[in-house]
Order: C-alpha cells, then structure tokens, then sequence
C-alpha cells in the first residue's frame, strides 16, 4: 500500500481498504503516539515519513482545499477521495520531490493529468493572501500553523554552552541576523514570521529565540559543534539554583537522574565558568560531576551528550547505575559537596509539541479536525494567564492538569483523561482520577527516597529537587516530607530560602504553593520553592524546583555542641596537627598532650587510626549511628564499641583497682587511694573521637 493510502488512512481514521471521510478526532490517543507507537507493523511506510507528510499536508490543506476545489479535481477523477487529493496535491505543488509514486502510478496520473488547473489554481490562491512568492506563502502558513497550535507561545530557549562558546560569539555567529528585544514578552508577541531573541534575564547565558524566526536551531552549526544547547528556562533552574562551586567549598556534584544530560553539562558549564579567569583553570578538572542514569539505553544519549558539550574531561557516568543503591559513604564520594536530583516525574508540566492542524477536506466543505488533546484542552480552559493562575491558587491542582480533560459519565461521576509523559517522552494515557492519584503517589514515593539518600552523603551541604511536573504531590508535598524526613533533622537539612537563592532564581517570582506547605514556616518553604507554569506568558514549561541546605556548624540535631567538641573544616572534618590531635572548640586548645599520656592506648595517634587498630575497622572504635556518625552523650563524649580496645580498657581499670586495693591493704586503712574509685564507667570513653 502506497504512503498516501496510508497517511490518508490514518488521517481520516479509516481501514485503508475502505476510506472513509469521518473527522479523525474521534480516534483517540495522540497523533505521534498512533504513528510511532503501531507496533504491529501495521505500516508500510517509515513512520517518521507518513508523520511528515501529514504534518505538512494538515498545515496546507486550507489552501489546498481552495484549490482542488476550484480546479474540481475530484469530480474528474473519481478514484481520488479528498483526504488522498490533499496530500497528492500537497506533494506536487509543494513539496520539493514532488509526489513519491513512479510516473505510471495511477494516483500520481490522476495528478498529473491536472496539472495546469492545479497551478493556476495555486497560484490564485496564493495571492489572494497577498504573497508575491512562494517562499511568503510558505512563512504565512508555518507562522499559522505556530501561532494556532499555541507553539509560538513559547520561546525555543537556547543555552549558550560555555564549555565551548559564549554569549557574544553567538549573537556574532548563529544569531547574527537577530534582532535583541529586551523582553521574552516581545520575542513570542508578533504572528508573523521576524527574527528575534531575548537575552534571559534569569538564567544567566540562556537565550530566547522567537519561535517565528524560521531558524531550525537544531541545524546551525553552533548546535551541532556543542556550542548551543536546547534547553527550556525552566529546566536550567536546578543547576543554576544548585551553585556548584569549583572549590573545596562545595566539592564534587553528583546528578543522580541524569540522561539525556541537559543538567548534567549545565553543571559542568557553571563549574568551569566559577574556575576561571581568576585562578587560571586552577580548580577546573579539580571537581568532578558524577553522573547516573539508571536505564543504559538513555545512558548512551547522556555519554554523547557530555561528549559533545566537552565536558567528558571531568564528568563521571555511571551507566546503568541506581543511584539508590550507591553508597554515599563511598570514598569515592566523599567530597561530595552537591547533588542535583531530577528524577523520574508525571511529566505533566511539558509542553506538548504533537498538535496536528486542522485537516481541511474539499468538497461537502467536510472539515475534519486532526489530533486534539492540547489545542483543544487549551481552548476549553479558556484564557491562558488564567490557566496558570487558577494552578497557582490551588491546592487541588493534582486533580487540575491542562492536559486533563474530563468526561461527564452518568449524574455527578466524572472521570478524568490525563496525558502523562515518561522519560522517554512516551505518553500514557491515565483515565481515571483513581489512577492517577496511584500514580503520582508511586512517584512521589521513589523521588521521597532518592530526596533521603541524598541527605545522607557525609560531606552534602546543597541540593537541589526538580520535577517538570505540575503536581504539588511530586512537589511540594515531597518537600515537605523530606524536610520531616529523621535523616534530615538528624543532619540539619533545611529549605535554601528565597533570599540565600543566586540572584536569578531569588528574583524569580513565581514561587511554591503555600497551601501545598505545613506549619508555622509554610510560608517560607513555599517562598523557597521555584515554580513555573506554562501557558502563563513567561514562555516555559511547567516545572517545579527546591533546593536544601545545611549549615555548617550543623551536622545533626542533637549532636552535642553542633559536631562534638573538636574544631572542624567547612566539610564538616575535625582539623588534627601533624600528631593528628584535634583542637577542642571551647578552649582553642590542643584536646592532648602527648607528653602527658601514660600509655599507648591513651594516645590520639592510636585512637585516630595512624596506627589504628584492625578489629575497629574504618569507622574506629566508638559507637555509631545507622548514618555512621558517632553517638555522644549530653558533654558530646563517645562511647567504645566492645572489643580488643574495650577490653585493654578494663584491664587497665582492673589493674588501677588492684593497685588501689594493695596500697588500701598496704596502709592498712581498707579505703583506695585518691584517683583509684571506680567510677562503674569501665566501658565508657572519655576521650574523643576518630
Ligand atoms: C527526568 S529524567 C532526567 C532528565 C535530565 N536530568 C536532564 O535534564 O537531561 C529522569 C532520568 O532518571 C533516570 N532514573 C530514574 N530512576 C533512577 C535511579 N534510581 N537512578 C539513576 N537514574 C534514574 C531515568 O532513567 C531518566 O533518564
């Protein structure tokens, strides 16, 4: 069966052998979803082909209508149906192969026959809408088909990759013919074909392109060199927000999701924009990203992507890993300063790019309408500004989705029709209110626990959460249970507020939703957390982003003295001299003397492992918590775990007792010498820690 067939087929929703004019709105499922996802090897032809063709076709029908109308193709050739004349007609006017058939081929004859009416049909056409070329038509009807399929709404965001290239190099490179206009408002206003960007005023080298501009960014030989990277406002927020710095400071970064890699080589770029000019490249190469991804597959996309942003010199993938299951007590992570954590979502905040155009049929003046789910959704919702605020104001948006639409069943049930989109971009197709709650509660739960885990890194001091979902359940609601989280009390994390926030990001105003928050700092979290909203007018998908910190001196709640009493460096390690005796905080003073101590036992060399012990193994000899810190008492004292040490310990006691017990004996008076009781703390330490 021939492409047209096919394409008319699947366009008019009919069998191939009986064509069929009904509207192809009430096939359901998305276009793309119905060419790309038939599995049964149903079609001949290459999907991406019979996409293409409708696609185009759908963009010109309404011109084509005219003129296979005026010409009154159909009723001189009668084998033609009207969905099989637009795209024939479509190939033989416009497109530059011309119609894929051999020249004996009955439906290319049944064209070609036509040939002079057709042209002059097109040609009127034509200027009727006032074009003097074909090349003015062309644009007229691609800025229609962007601004009626709410494309043009958004801007296509570009990030400059600085690894490679710069800002000013590509307004004299790639965007040389552009004009700068000062807002991202001025770059999707116009419904007209113009060449316009906006440099953001947010995220620092990221670039608005008017999505009028007739320019495929994904052809330009900045964007096959690396140069430039597509990649929505939105979506740059987590790196930016998270601030790696390329110092001891925040140490090495770690993306936990992170295929296919827009984060991952957004965190390398600021790491190398931190290292230079001032210390020369010093600290480039000195910090590492470790990236994971779960799914192989997507981990080669990531490795391509890291190689081509230059970024492979000093990012670590981990392919086909889990980040669950990696231990954050590793050496390997241990300075760990950052994680940037984008995990696996509804998807619910992206914007759809699938919508078909309106398929207009000739004859009968039939009209069938291609597609659906966004456009229409859109319009049902009514004004866009108010979309993104009734999201905004509502708690109940886990049940208000754009891309929901509901069906009324029998009196008062309702059920609901959401389109959520994996990692993949495969779009699933959630049909009841019950199901989707089960499935964001599911997400929510895995992002809960990778939200945990990364709290647990020893040396972790920022990270930040990010879903492009429009759930507060994904959202908000994991914010908050991470922050109620024992791990997080226990080791200090709290919300990065909006004022600690890098400049961009804390001028950003569209914030998290109090009423998704709890308790008395409600406020504050949600003035901490980042949203966006598409369909609001700043031209982003919608998305969702918090990051945590924890202070310094704050290693764990209840931890005596906010990390025991010794003097610690800014990655929360106790600072040892050469003789590796820590400095009590208290006093300033050294917590040892060596001279002082009366046996080997007794001294910081020993107990801090430069001669160490091999039954303590790498934790040393005091009792640690579950997270493998040191448990103290209220004076910040450690306890000794059972073993040789203990055990040396006592003896020792033993043998002060039975000094003590001979001197008593000695001076006949029964009682111990001063400095000989026993104080029943055989098992205690009162030394400190390794
Ligand atoms: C939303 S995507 C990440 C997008 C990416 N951060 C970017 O900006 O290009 C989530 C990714 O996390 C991966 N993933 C999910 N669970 C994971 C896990 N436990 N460990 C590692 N990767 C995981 C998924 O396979 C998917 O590729």
């Amino acid at each position: 069966m021939s492409l047209y067939h096919e394409t008319a087929a699947i366009l008019t929703g009919s069998s191939p052998s009986s064509p069929s004019t009904q509207p192809h709105s009430q096939i359901g499922g998305s276009f793309k979803s119905r060419i790309f996802g038939s599995k049964d090897g149903s079609l001949k032809s290459p999907p991406a082909q019979i996409y293409a063709l409708a696609l185009e076709s759908c963009k010109w029908s309404a011109v084509l209508k005219e003129v296979v109308e005026n010409a009154q193709l159909l009723q001189a050739e009668r084998k033609l149906t009207p969905a099989l004349s637009i795209l024939l007609v479509h190939d033989f006017l416009v497109s530059k192969g011309g119609i894929a058939l051999p020249a004996s081929h009955g439906l290319r004859a049944a064209i070609e026959r036509h040939k002079a009416r057709l042209t002059s049909e097109f040609t009127r056409a034509r200027l009727r809408r006032r074009c003097a070329t074909l090349a003015e038509l062309r644009d007229q009807i691609e800025a229609e088909y962007l601004v009626s399929s709410g494309i043009a709404a958004h801007p296509r965001w570009v990030r400059v990759n600085t690894l490679k290239s710069s800002v000013d190099e590509q307004l004299e490179t790639t965007f040389k013919d552009f004009e700068v206009v000062p807002a991202v408002s001025d770059v999707i206003s116009g419904t007209q074909m113009r060449k316009v960007i906006c440099l953001d005023g947010n995220v620092p080298n990221l670039i608005a392109v008017s999505p009028l501009s007739g320019v495929d960014c994904t052809k330009t030989e900045a964007y096959k060199a690396g140069k430039i990277i597509l990649q929505d406002k939105a979506s740059c927020f987590p790196a930016y927000l998270l601030d790696p710095r390329p110092t001891d400071e925040r140490g090495d970064v770690i993306d936990a999701c992170a295929a296919p890699g827009n984060k991952t080589t957004h965190l390398a770029a600021i790491l190398h924009e931190r290292s230079s000019p001032q210390d020369d490249g010093r600290t480039l190469g000195r910090n590492r990203v470790f990236a994971f991804e779960k799914d192989r597959f997507r981990a080669q996309t990531l490795e391509k992507m890291v190689k081509i942003a230059g970024s492979d010199g000093f990012t670590v993938i981990n392919r086909g890993v889990d980040f669950l299951k990696v231990d954050p007590k590793a050496e390997e992570y241990k300075n760990v300063g950052a994680l940037l954590l984008d995990p696996s979502c509804s998807g619910s905040g992206i914007v759809g790019r699938d919508e078909m155009p309106e398929l207009h049929l000739p004859s009968s003046a039939t009209t069938a309408k291609v597609g659906g789910g966004q456009k229409n959704d859109n319009k049902k919702g009514g004004n866009k500004q108010q979309q993104g605020k009734r999201k905004r104001d509502s708690e109940d948006d886990d049940e208000d989705s754009s891309s929901n639409s509901k069906k009324k069943l029998a009196a008062g049930q309702t059920t609901t029709t959401t389109e959520l989109i994996d990692d993949d971009g495969t779009t699933t197709l959630v049909s009841s209110d019950q199901e989707l709650k089960d499935r964001i509660s599911a997400l929510a739960g895995f992002q809960l626990t990778l939200l945990c885990h990364a709290f647990s890194f020893p040396a972790a001091k920022r990270i930040s959460y990010s879903t492009c979902s429009i759930y507060a359940g994904e959202n908000e609601h994991v914010v908050m249970k991470a922050l109620q989280s024992d791990i997080a009390k226990k080791r200090g994390w709290r919300i990065l507020k909006r004022e600690e926030q890098v400049a961009g990001m804390r001028e950003w105003p569209v914030r998290g939703a109090v009423e998704a928050c709890e308790g008395d700092d409600a406020e504050e979290i949600a003035d901490g957390c980042v949203r966006a909203y598409r369909d609001d007018g700043r031209g982003v998908m919608g998305f969702f982003v918090a990051g945590f910190v924890r202070d310094d001196d704050k290693t764990a709640e209840g931890e005596a003295d906010n990390g025991g009493p010794f003097v610690r460096d800014e990655l929360g390690r106790i600072v040892r001299d050469e003789n590796g005796i820590p400095t009590l905080k208290a006093t300033g003073e050294k917590a040892f003397d060596l001279d002082e101590m009366d046996d080997r036992e007794s001294s910081a060399e020993y107990y801090i492992g430069k001669v160490g012990d091999a039954h303590d193994g790498e934790e040393g000899p005091f009792v640690r918590d579950e997270e493998g810190r040191i448990v103290r008492d209220a004076q910040g004292m450690p306890s000794l775990k059972p073993g040789p040490m203990m055990e040396r310990r006592k003896k020792k006691k033993q043998k002060k007792k039975k000094a003590a017990a001979a001197a008593a004996a000695a001076d006949g008076s029964g009682v111990p010498a001063a400095g000989f009781e026993d104080d029943g703390a055989d098992d205690e330490w009162d030394g400190f820690e390794d």
